[in-house]
């Protein structure tokens, strides 16, 4: 397969009528990578996904997916994809055995020797009838079915919702499980925690253009911790200057809130001088780091581009 990225997209761009969706996208993931693709509602995500699979054709720009013009490849490239759409059209008079055999089926008999095995990993009656199948359980079915061919690359929109935490945790081993046989895994969420805890690198998605692409660590870094701090006193902001890791101290009497970002040792520290009540401390979330970005970063200039109609992404 040599070096060719898993997916390539080169300054695409999509209308519907006269809305612009995508306004110059430019993404590279690498084969056998887990990578997110993050943004929120309308951003942009499953427009792209629908490009990479020849649902959608371009308006400008240039798609690859496994080295491949998705135009060209055909039926022949998507048989190497497993995809999960958003949201699931299944047919209603079938059981969920049934319709899994005949996707098998239809691919030449690929995949029909794992359905039973990820069917018992996630907890799905394949005797149920699809009509009675819960929306869950849809999800279910589309993961299997994503999955079961072993195919070289995993397209996967928004593929934990409708799941609970136990299914979200087997999935993620399942997506890991296969990164590690090879395959490139890309999928597509609105939340920041729910990628971070499976994919290697991370794009930002925003309005139609890739705002960031980042490692998770990084990140994860970046957007920081929210930090309230009780204290049994009232405290001097004072002493919360220059406090390494630490920004938006905001003193309250006896109640400090601050974002924190690396290592809480220092804050810790600091803290420890007086007596504490209550430490509270929450990841930060997607929309958190929008704000920041909005305060300060490139992305700013990235989106008042982009609002004006230019085509730059903050790359
Ligand atoms: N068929 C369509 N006709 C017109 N506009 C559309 C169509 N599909 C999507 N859009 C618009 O294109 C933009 C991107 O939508 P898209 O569904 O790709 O976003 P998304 O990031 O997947 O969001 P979500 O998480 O809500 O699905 C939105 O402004 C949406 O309203």
């Amino acid at each position: 397969m040599g070096t060719a990225p898993a997916i390539r997209t080169v300054g695409l761009v999509k209308d519907y009528g006269r809305t612009r969706a995508l306004h110059g996208l430019d993404l590279e993931v690498r084969p056998g990578e887990v990578f997110g693709f993050l943004g929120p509602n309308g951003a942009g995500k499953s427009t792209t996904i629908r490009l990479l699979l020849d649902l959608l054709r371009p308006t400008a720009g240039t798609v690859e997916v496994l080295g491949q013009d998705p135009v060209v490849g055909g039926p022949a490239l998507r048989a190497r994809v497993g995809y999960l759409p958003g949201e699931l059209a299944l047919p209603p008079r079938t059981t969920a055995g049934e319709y899994l055999r005949y996707l098998a089926a239809l691919r030449g008999g690929r995949g029909a020797g794992r359905i039973t095995a990820l069917a018992d990993r996630f907890a799905l009656d394949l005797s149920r009838d699809m009509r009675a199948l819960s929306r869950g359980n849809k999800q279910k079915v589309g993961l299997v079915q994503a999955f079961m061919h072993t195919p070289e690359l995993l397209v996967l929109d928004e593929p934990t919702s409708g799941l609970d935490p136990l299914l979200q945790h087997e999935f993620r081993r399942l997506a890991r499980e296969a990164a590690d046989d090879g395959a490139t895994v890309f999928l597509s969420s609105h939340v920041l925690q729910e990628v971070e805890q499976v994919a290697g690198r991370v794009a930002i998605i925003r309005a139609g253009v890739v705002v960031d692409v980042d490692d998770v660590a990084t990140l994860r870094h970046r957007a920081g911790q929210r930090v309230v701090l009780r204290f049994a006193e009232p405290v001097d902001a004072a002493e919360l200057d220059g406090v390494p890791g630490i920004t938006d101290v905001v003193v309250d009497g006896a109640t400090v809130t601050c974002l924190l970002r690396g290592e809480p040792t220092p804050l810790l520290q600091v803290a420890a001088r007086h007596r504490v009540l209550r430490w509270q401390a929450e990841d930060r979330e997607l929309e958190d780091l929008f704000m920041d970005f909005y305060r300060t970063g490139p992305v700013a200039e990235a989106a008042v581009l982009d609002r004006r109609g230019g085509t730059a992404g903050a790359r």
